[in-house]
């Protein structure tokens, strides 16, 4: 239940006014989660824009829901709509979270990547520009790209330095492979599109806040090929794992599993956002890490763990050899590259808007696994026509 405006303060102790937000891609996984704390805990107004709706759906009916009146879906693609502008219009902020984000597609569907990162985006900025609107767009932790310690001899003790691998918003370089790998063409795009807006903000005094998330996971992301997504579909490492978990074959490791991520729960992370929605003048003007530095793992760490963590939620036993090596041709195919590390610097954010991660990653793979068995394992075994063991 929405709790009233009046009984909420900001950081600075003033009272929390509510606001009518034109959010961009709501019907996403960070969008999905964005519309529920919103709707659960505050009296703002969503006009909730993207061409799916599946995952918001629960939000929009029956009418009978207590926040009824307050979400209004439009069902529309940036690419070529004229309501756009007039939508942001009507919103005192706009929170701009579509785009093409699967790695799979960054070097086969670069034009699409670029053109939705970069093209789409921008009258998206300009409507807010031109209207004296605030911005909050998702950028990504790809932009840093690559750290500047891979480029180190692999046994070069300054590996270990943070200096030559955490990630600062006002100080890392952008680091990205050659123009043939293609893999680059999300980050670019996206680091382009920020430095269109920070010039928007410098030139123009446009209002505006960049999100760069770390690896944000849990619910909802993504599909599973052949249940809720194409068959031959390749989704982000949660749903690829989960979906081998629930089709009881190996996980696949990409050039053996070696990179770096950090991961922290979409639960965790939508707090921040809700802080930069409602502390705006500790959010204007800056560009925050958005992650939790204390959950790194390797790809095969992660791979165990969720090994682990399935065979506890679902009663299964795990495979003899829960895991297969593939290589990055194979599966992503030519133009492929990856970050090496992405540890986020929390400073900014912390001294902006006092936030922290609290979730561990054991954890946030326990609820996340849950929901992925509770929501997916009935369908698969229709699809693989062989019966599930029970839990035990
Ligand atoms: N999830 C993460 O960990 C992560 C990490 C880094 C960056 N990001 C960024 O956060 C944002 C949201 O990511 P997500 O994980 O929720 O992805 P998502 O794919 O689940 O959500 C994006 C949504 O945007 C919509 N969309 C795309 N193009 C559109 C268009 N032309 N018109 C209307 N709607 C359109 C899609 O239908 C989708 O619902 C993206 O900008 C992404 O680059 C996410
Ligand atoms: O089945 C798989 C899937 C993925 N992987 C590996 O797992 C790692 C993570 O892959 P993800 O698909 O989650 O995507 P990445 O972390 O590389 O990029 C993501 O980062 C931030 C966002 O901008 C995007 O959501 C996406 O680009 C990569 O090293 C990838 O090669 C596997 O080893 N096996």
């Amino acid at each position: 239940m929405a709790s009233s405006t009046s009984t909420r303060v900001d950081l600075d102790g003033n009272p929390i006014n509510a606001i009518t937000i034109c959010m961009i891609g709501a019907g996403g996984f960070i969008g999905s989660h964005l519309c529920e704390k919103l709707m659960h805990e505050t009296s703002h107004k969503v006009l909730a824009l993207d061409v799916y709706n599946d995952k918001i759906k629960h939000l929009l009916e029956p009418d009978t829901l207590p926040w009824h009146g307050r979400i209004q879906f439009h069902r529309l693609n940036i690419k070529q709509d004229s309501r756009l502008e007039g939508l942001i219009k009507m919103a005192d902020l706009t929170i701009n979270l579509a785009a093409i984000c699967t790695p799979a597609d960054y070097n086969t569907r670069p034009l699409d990547t670029i053109y939705s990162n970069f093209i789409d985006a921008l009258p998206v900025v300009k409507y807010c520009s031109e209207n004296n609107k605030r911005l909050i767009h998702f950028s990504t932790c790809e932009v840093y790209g690559k750290t500047i310690g891979s480029f180190l001899p692999k046994d070069s003790p300054l590996r270990q330095d943070p200096a030559y691998y955490l990630l600062k918003e006002d100080e890392s370089p952008c680091i990205f492979g050659s123009i043939e790998k293609q893999r680059w063409s999300y980050a670019c795009a996206k680091q382009l599109i920020e430095r269109l807006i920070y010039a928007e903000g410098a030139e123009n005094g446009m209002d505006f806040t960049i999100v760069r998330p770390f690896n944000w996971i849990g619910p909802r992301m993504d599909f599973i090929p052949g249940i809720d997504g194409p068959s031959e579909g390749v989704p982000r490492v949660l749903a690829c794992f989960s979906n081998n978990l629930l089709r009881g074959e190996p996980l696949k490791l990409v050039d053996g599993g070696q990179s770096q991520r950090t991961f922290v729960y979409i639960r965790d992370a939508i707090e921040a956002v809700l802080l930069m929605i409602e502390n705006p003048a500790r959010a204007n003007r800056h560009i925050f890490n958005v992650g939790n530095p204390n959950n790194e793992v390797t790809v095969k760490q992660l791979a165990e763990m969720m090994t682990q963590v399935y065979s506890k939620v679902s009663g299964e036993p795990s495979l003899e050899s829960p895991t297969i090596d593939v290589s990055s041709k194979e599966f992503y195919g030519e133009g492929y590259d990856d970050s090496d590390k992405r540890i986020p610097d929390m400073t900014i954010i912390n001294k902006q808007l006092g936030w922290n991660p609290k979730t561990s990653l054991w954890d946030l793979l326990e609820s996340t696994l849950t929901y992925q068995h509770r929501t997916y394992a009935e369908a698969m075994k229709k699809v693989i026509g062989k019966p599930l063991a029970s839990k035990a």
